[in-house]
């Protein structure tokens, strides 16, 4: 570990990082394309182990279960039908669900399967429920273990490479950093494959128009090579996540990356983190509907930054689902909030008033204690 003194400028973003997802690539899981590298991916457990006995929330995003599916079926080349690539996820998948399994179970933490499609991300209702059961288990202290679901989704469908994943995820969770672990150091101005002049780029700004230019494709075994990575870095900004791109090879280099040592490829989002999330939450979604709050909801949202509750709210207007944004506004008609609700209009209408306690009883359901989360709220 580093002292203060040799932490590298701009990094603070990692150093001070509460929740992270890890991505790792199958350039880096699979042993040459010949199944999963156990020992590798042990290494990194143990690294996620050690940030997590931190308090650092971590999320991890992990390639591989194609790879792995191939090896089991003995198969040497990486097939293009889409029905085969689903086949051999479909193999893949449990081997390396327990894979980390037993890796994590050697530190006495649990890991968890998560699949997830397009649509899991795209599709409002699905989102908030995708971003709840996760925030549930981050809440568990269990990890998270995402990977796409090839076994479901079809061409037009797939996200295909995990870079964009991790970025949805990051987004989904506001994570404040994105590590995306690869088999190079970072990014270079050119693909070092094909330049061994290419210098490595220590940092830069996410939406830098220039490192497009610079990134090429991926390897035999990955996907996206580094376009993806920079797309990825610049979905996470939106956030205001960071985004670091290093190599997995490296010895402890997760809790190196988050101890602020200057390794890798630092890419910074153009707006502080909480500026830049609350402006991608404003511009996302249509409103579907009002919510009337009294004097003190109005008072606790705009000087303490609280979630909206139940009890604070006096009508509801329009037609709305979980997840909808929706405006608050005060009993004068002025727009106080903007936010994603957690009820839809019919339930927030039965709970009008009512504390957050009598959620249950009144609707035999609980989805969340808050009519709005502070997290998917801006005060206008
Ligand atoms: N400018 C660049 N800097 C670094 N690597 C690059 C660049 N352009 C293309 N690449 C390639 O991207 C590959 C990593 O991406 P990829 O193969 O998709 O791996 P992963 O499975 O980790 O996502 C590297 O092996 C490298 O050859
Ligand atoms: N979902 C796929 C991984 C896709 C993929 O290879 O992505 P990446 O590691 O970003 O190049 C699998 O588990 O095989």
């Amino acid at each position: 570990m580093q002292s203060n003194d040799e932490r590298a400028p701009g990094r603070e973003a990692l150093t001070g990082a509460r929740r992270v997802v890890v991505k790792i690539g199958s350039a880096l899981l699979t042993d040459d394309g010949r199944g999963l590298d156990e020992p590798a991916i042990g290494g990194w457990v143990d690294q996620i182990a050690a940030l997590h006995a931190r308090g650092i929330e971590v999320v991890l995003v992990s390639s591989g279960a194609v790879a792995a599916g191939m090896a089991q079926l003995g198969w040497s080349v990486r097939p293009s039908a889409v029905h085969e690539l689903q086949a051999a996820a479909a193999v893949g998948q449990t081997g390396l669900a327990q894979c980390y399994q037993g890796h994590f179970a050697r530190h006495e933490l649990r890991s968890a399967q998560v699949l997830l499609t397009h649509d899991d991300l795209s599709n409002r209702k699905r989102y908030l429920n995708a971003r709840s059961a996760l925030r549930t288990l981050v809440d568990l202290r269990v990890i998270p273990v995402v990977n796409e679901n090839d076994t479901v989704v079809t061409d037009e469908i797939r996200f295909g490479d995990n870079d964009t994943l991790g970025a949805l995820v990051a987004n989904l969770l506001e994570a404040d950093a994105l590590v995306i672990l690869t088999d190079q150091e970072g990014l270079y101005d050119a693909d070092p494959r094909h330049n061994p002049q290419a210098a490595l780029i220590p940092e830069g700004r996410a939406d830098d128009p220039r490192l497009a230019a610079m990134a090429g494709g991926g390897g035999v075994l990955g996907r996206g090579g580094m376009t993806t990575k920079i797309r990825a870095a610049r979905l996470a900004a939106r956030s205001g996540a960071v985004t670091a791109i290093a190599g997995g090879r490296q010895a402890d280099v997760l809790t190196r990356l988050i101890d602020g040592e200057r390794l890798g490829t630092l890419l910074r989002p153009e707006h502080a983190p909480l500026a830049a999330r609350k402006r991608w939450l404003a511009g996302q979604l249509k409103v579907r509907g009002t919510l009337t709050l009294d004097a003190g909801a109005v008072s606790v949202l705009r000087d303490r930054g609280s979630s909206l509750l139940p009890v604070g709210v006096r009508a509801v207007e329009g037609h709305f689902v979980r997840g909808d944004m929706v405006v608050c506004v005060d009993e004068q008609g002025e727009r106080v909030a903007k936010g994603l609700v957690n009820y839809g209009s019919d339930a927030a209408a039965r709970l009008l008033g009512q504390p957050s306690h009598q959620i249950e009883a009144i609707l035999g359901y609980m989805e969340a204690p808050e009519l709005i989360h502070r997290d998917n709220l801006v005060v206008l």
